[in-house]
């Protein structure tokens, strides 16, 4: 039910077919598994490894990179501190870091008050900063290249989405999920950027809730990237693309994945594609957007 599909063959001679099942699986269940993509294996193993001494670190060290004191979406998430699906009553159990994109604390950008704009935070790990930077990097070409795809899919030019990722609002999040007890691991969330790349160690808790259907276990396939739409880009396509909700369920041992979300550029306008008919929803920035959905997010406990 949740479809495979190979990035060699988009690559090599059969990208019609690729992007044929791209536009089924964006318009149907809006999760897929991405097989032979081109984050390299020595960048995934090089985050999880920085994943793995990032959450082994006493709170001493991370508490001074919390999130809820950052206005740039950056720092570290405790565990018990976020709540997807705040309607539940239930928080989180995972903890998270977000890395945004790099920029030098003199960037104009920074400077001019942009929002989202600002200097990453690191904790004190050496090579921890250059093995998020370089996994960063990879996925957002992936993503962008999967854009390129999106755009043939949707009849326009495979260029038709350059512009909208130049320097993007995208956000890398390592999570990690303690083992057992009750709650939820992630309440029940749609993501709200174009496309989430998910990196998962194989530990089973990843559910999607495709519409008319039955809560359903992601299924894990050694290497592959899980891709899912995000609600910019079902707002993007006129509600054609499906962001579908998902949740993660306590696991029975440690979990650990690393999530990609590929927002787009601040400025970047996020109004019904052309060919995708009378526009559902009135145009807005992709920072715009951003915010309003940030802002739903962390309403609730602040
Ligand atoms: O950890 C996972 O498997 C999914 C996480 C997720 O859905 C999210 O952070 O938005
Ligand atoms: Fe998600």
């Amino acid at each position: 039910m949740i479809p495979v599909l190979d990035w060699q063959r988009f690559l090599s001679g059969d990208a019609a077919g690729f992007v044929a099942d791209l536009g089924r699986a964006c318009r149907g269940p809006g999760f897929f598994l991405l097989t032979n993509h081109a984050i390299p294996t020595a960048l995934t193993d090089g985050i999880f490894g920085a994943a793995e001494r990032f959450f082994a670190l006493p709170e001493a060290q991370k508490a001074p990179l919390d999130i809820r004191r950052n206005p740039h979406n950056r720092g570290w998430v405790p565990g018990g501190s976020e709540s997807l699906d705040a309607a539940s009553g239930q928080v989180d159990r995972k903890e998270a870091f977000n890395v945004g994109l790099d920029l030098a604390p003199d960037d104009p950008r920074i400077l001019a008050g942009e929002p989202f704009r600002g200097v990453n935070l690191w904790p004190a790990l050496d090579g921890f900063d250059a093995a998020c930077l370089a996994y960063y990097d990879a996925a957002w070409r992936q993503g962008t290249a999967l854009m390129g795809a999106v755009a043939r899919d949707l009849g326009l030019s495979p260029a038709h989405f350059d512009g909208a990722f130049r320097a993007p609002l995208a956000t890398l999040r390592l999570l990690h999920y303690p083992p057992g007890g009750g709650g939820i691991g992630a309440g029940a969330h749609t993501d709200y950027g174009a496309l989430t790349l998910l990196a998962t160690d194989g530990e089973p808790g990843l559910q999607v809730l495709p519409r008319g259907g039955e809560w359903t276990d992601v299924p894990h396939l050694e290497g592959a990237l899980v891709v899912n739409i995000g609600d910019c880009l079902m707002r993007w396509t006129n509600d054609i693309y499906a962001s579908t909700p998902h949740r993660v369920r306590p696991p029975r041992r440690q979990r650990r994945s690393v999530a990609f979300f590929l927002d787009p550029d601040p400025d970047a306008e996020i109004a019904a594609l052309p060919g995708t008919g009378a526009p559902v929803y009135p145009p807005v920035t992709g920072a715009a957007y951003l915010r309003s959905r940030l802002e739903a997010t962390y309403s609730e406990d602040t």
